[in-house]
């Protein structure tokens, strides 16, 4: 890459500097293992170097690498670190102890814009404001020759004493009395005790060290999550959605309906103990292609034996093998892991992200739980839309939609931990494998699932004054609470509908269940391993569920 023209001074890399330089901040300073200038061998693909403070920023003319003169002079924005701790030796640069008042760069006035400059070349002092008609001229009106400068020894040498007091540059490690194990300050990375390594927070339970030479591990066990937290981040969750509920019309006992001509089907019923809203979702053409239901649990359900409350309680104490997996460039040092934690049981399940897995066999008795609960809920939803559509002249509805009652049951369970501040982006549950019902139990805080249609849905609607507008906004919001399930029915929906899910809390499990076809497999190990991890055994069966 060469520069071909000069820097931006409004870009907001340079603003953010200059506003350090005017605020006298401390700037932390991390290297990467590819600059050309590292007096010794990087020891991490990014190294923290220390704290330093800005002393000097300045436009710079060159002749850009690999560019002949006759290409033309570029001007470079500058910056010049200096070491906050002087007398602290660079782990970098070992032995080497500057002084810090040695010497100092000469600085002159500039005539023309009376603004002053550093003599920083050997060449000698020239203006370095770029914004005059002098920069870059020595003051007997001589262009400065680009080619070949050098900077001073002196302004090399010049080291500018910081007289703020220095804060430690490695965060306290999170804090196991006080905190109950999700918040903000746990899920953070944390800084290695034993090498001083940074590492993200990877594992649901425990701390580990991610430099492959360090040993340190470190269990950090869920302390029980606080009932009156939970009891306020359900009544926050409830006014939130109350009063969003309230600005949109029809006002819907559950959900906001977001787009009401969107969203013309719906109803309200009873199955088992639970309230349920069902919304069938259409395609461009206004026919159902499927839907999406929501089972609002009671504190009578939730606090019965095997229900919610005890699950919730059972996730949090057990290690069920949560971790957050790469989700961006895996791989490279520029890794980006998802926000939640994730276990696959069952068949193996695969999308984006590779997510260990562990058959149906070594599941916790939790999960099983949970299972046979999410089978329950699909067999009694699938059965109401059957009769919903069934009374429903033939054109207004997908035909396929008919089969949903005989899809197979559940193979596979993905259970989802989220943390403060962790969510699930827009997204469809549309692999090709996948069976077309997927069902989900919430538990602990709450949390907002929103759907919206795909680009390639193209909805158009017709809005006021008969002007046609596309669709791809929310048309549902619907809010989660603990012993909630969801139910999402009909492969088109997946493929026309994105959905995502922000918890509104600190402490939340989701167990999602679907069933992931052996034979749609490509790789012939991946169908065995799917027939075996997705068995269901035979112990389960003591969970079956009855809908209260
Ligand atoms: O967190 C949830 O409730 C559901 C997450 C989800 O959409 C998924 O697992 O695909
Ligand atoms: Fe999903």
């Amino acid at each position: 890459m060469t520069r071909i023209g000069d820097a931006n001074d409004k870009a907001t890399s340079i603003q953010s500097l200059e506003n350090a330089f005017k605020a006298k901040s401390l700037v932390a300073v991390i290297a990467g293992d590819g600059h050309p200038l590292y007096p010794i061998e990087a020891p991490h693909p990014y190294a923290i170097l220390d704290f330093f403070h800005i002393t000097y920023i300045w436009k710079e003319k060159q002749i850009p690498k690999g560019g002949s003169q006759d290409a033309g002079e570029v001007s470079v924005w500058r910056v010049r670190f200096e070491k906050a701790n002087l007398n602290k030796p660079s782990w970098w640069k070992p032995g080497y102890i500057p002084n810090p008042a040695a010497v100092k760069t000469r600085e002159q006035t500039c005539m023309k814009c009376n603004k002053s400059s550093k003599e920083i070349f050997t060449v000698g002092w020239f203006c370095l404001k770029n914004f005059c008609d002098d920069y870059f001229i020595f003051p007997g009106q001589q262009k400065v020759d680009v080619k070949g400068l050098e900077y001073s020894s002196e302004f090399l040498q010049e080291r500018t004493p910081f007289t703020e007091p220095i804060p430690s540059l490695t965060p306290q490690m999170p804090d196991g009395k006080e905190l109950h194990g999700t918040e903000m300050a746990s899920r953070r990375g944390f800084v290695c005790p034993l090498c001083g390594s940074c590492n993200r927070r990877i594992h649901w339970n425990f701390l580990v060290c991610e430099n492959k030479k360090c040993t340190f591990v470190r269990q950090a066990p869920m302390k029980a999550y606080p009932k009156d937290a939970l009891r306020s981040e359900n009544e926050d969750c409830i006014k939130k959605c109350h009063a969003r509920r309230l600005r949109h019309r029809p006002n819907h006992l559950h959900a906001t309906i977001l787009n009401s001509n969107h969203l013309r089907n719906s109803e309200v019923l009873s199955l088992g103990g639970f309230t349920v809203s069902m919304f069938y979702l259409p395609d461009k053409s206004g026919k159902i292609i499927g839907g999406f239901a929501l089972l609002a649990s009671t504190p009578g359900i939730n606090s019965r034996p095997g229900g919610p409350d005890e699950l919730f309680r059972e996730l949090e104490a057990q290690d069920i093998g949560l971790r957050r997996n790469p989700a961006a460039v895996a791989g490279h040092k520029l890794e980006g892991l998802t926000r939640h934690f994730q276990q696959n049981f069952g068949a193996r399940y695969k999308f984006g992200v590779a997510v260990q897995s562990k058959g149906f066999d070594e599941a916790p008795a939790t999960i099983l739980c949970a299972l046979y609960r999410l089978i329950w809920a699909k067999q009694a939803v699938t059965s109401a839309a059957r009769r919903y559509i069934g009374a429903l002249n033939q054109d207004a509805f997908d035909g396929d939609l008919k089969k949903i009652t005989e899809s197979k049951n559940f193979n596979e369970l993905l259970a989802l931990g989220y943390m403060e501040n962790d969510s699930i982006n827009y997204h469809d549950d549309g692999e090709s494998e996948l069976g077309p019902v997927v069902a989900a139990l919430s538990l602990g805080s709450p949390s907002l699932m929103r759907f919206r249609p795909k680009r390639k849905s193209e909805f158009v609607l017709p809005t006021q004054g008969l002007k046609h507008k596309p669709v791809y906004k929310d048309v549902l919001e619907v809010p989660m609470m603990h012993g909630d399930m969801m139910v999402m029915f009909g492969t088109q929906v997946q493929r026309l509908y994105e959905h995502a899910v922000e918890p509104l809390g600190k402490r939340r499990f989701a167990l999602t269940a679907r069933y992931i076809d052996p034979a749609k497999m490509v790789v012939k190990a991946d169908k065995k391993d799917a027939d075996i991890k997705g068995a269901i055994p035979e112990r389960a069966r003591q969970f079956e569920y009855d809908g209260f």
